[in-house]
């Protein structure tokens, strides 16, 4: 039985339109996906401070910080990496009916997956953004040394190594993070978001 048998949705009085008047900002996603390596973290913390200097609310969910919590149940096989980003789909609706901009680092592979949480979202609430570093490079930095402990075996189903990376198709912003600092990627996606009256 689903668990959703025999259970009411209770729509709230105080809805995420009422919260956006509130913080005199529009709440949304922005969905940080890449390789391991790439800069998702590093985007976002920068982002995040930039956003909060300017008044905006706002929150990261970072992929290494919520496995140590809310997800320390699952690993990497395919299976738990669907769960996973499912989990951080739900979540970062969450914050956006809160009326917070949300900003994911996620390594999130699969195209499936990532459109499931685009689908969790209005149009106007979902920015996927591509984190794009050739996998060398991103083996290059190993900021952590997990790419090293994969290629000597000691990690396994380790993404880009022996565990797939699907590319976003049609993201709605790409950061290439081998070719401009963090700084100049910020800027970039301050930018885009500011010409499209995210913020
Ligand atoms: N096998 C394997 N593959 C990839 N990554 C691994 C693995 N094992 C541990 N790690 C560490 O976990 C971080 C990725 O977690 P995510 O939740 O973002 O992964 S996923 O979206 O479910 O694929 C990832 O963080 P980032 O380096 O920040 O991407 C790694 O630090
Ligand atoms: N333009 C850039 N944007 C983001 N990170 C960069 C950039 N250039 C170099 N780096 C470095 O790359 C590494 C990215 O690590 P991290 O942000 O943890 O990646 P991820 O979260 O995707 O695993 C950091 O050591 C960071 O200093």
């Amino acid at each position: 039985m689903a668990a959703s048998t025999n259970v009411t949705w209770h729509d709230l009085s105080l809805t995420k339109e009422f919260r956006r008047v509130q913080n005199a900002h529009h709440s949304f996603v922005i969905w940080f996906t890449g390789l391991s390596g790439s800069g998702k973290s590093t985007v976002a913390n920068e982002l995040a401070n930039r956003l909060y200097k300017d008044g905006i609310s706002n929150y990261v969910l970072d992929g290494d910080n919520i496995r140590h919590g809310l997800n320390n149940d699952l690993g990497f096989s395919e299976e738990d990496r669907k769960e996973n980003i499912r989990r951080i789909g739900e979540v970062s609706k969450l914050f956006v009916d809160s009326g917070q901009v949300v900003l994911t680092a996620f390594i999130s592979p699969f195209k499936e997956d990532r459109e499931i949480v685009r689908n969790l979202l209005e149009v106007d609430e979902f920015i996927e953004v591509y984190v794009k570093c050739p996998i060398e490079e991103c083996e290059n930095r190993d900021p952590k040394g997990l790419y090293q402990k994969a290629r000597n075996g000691l990690i396994k189903d380790f993404t880009g190594i022996d565990s797939p990376y699907e590319e976003p198709e049609n993201p709605e912003f790409v950061v290439e993070t081998d070719r401009f600092s963090t700084e100049e990627c910020v800027e970039q996606l301050v930018s885009y978001l500011t010409e499209r009256n995210f913020i």
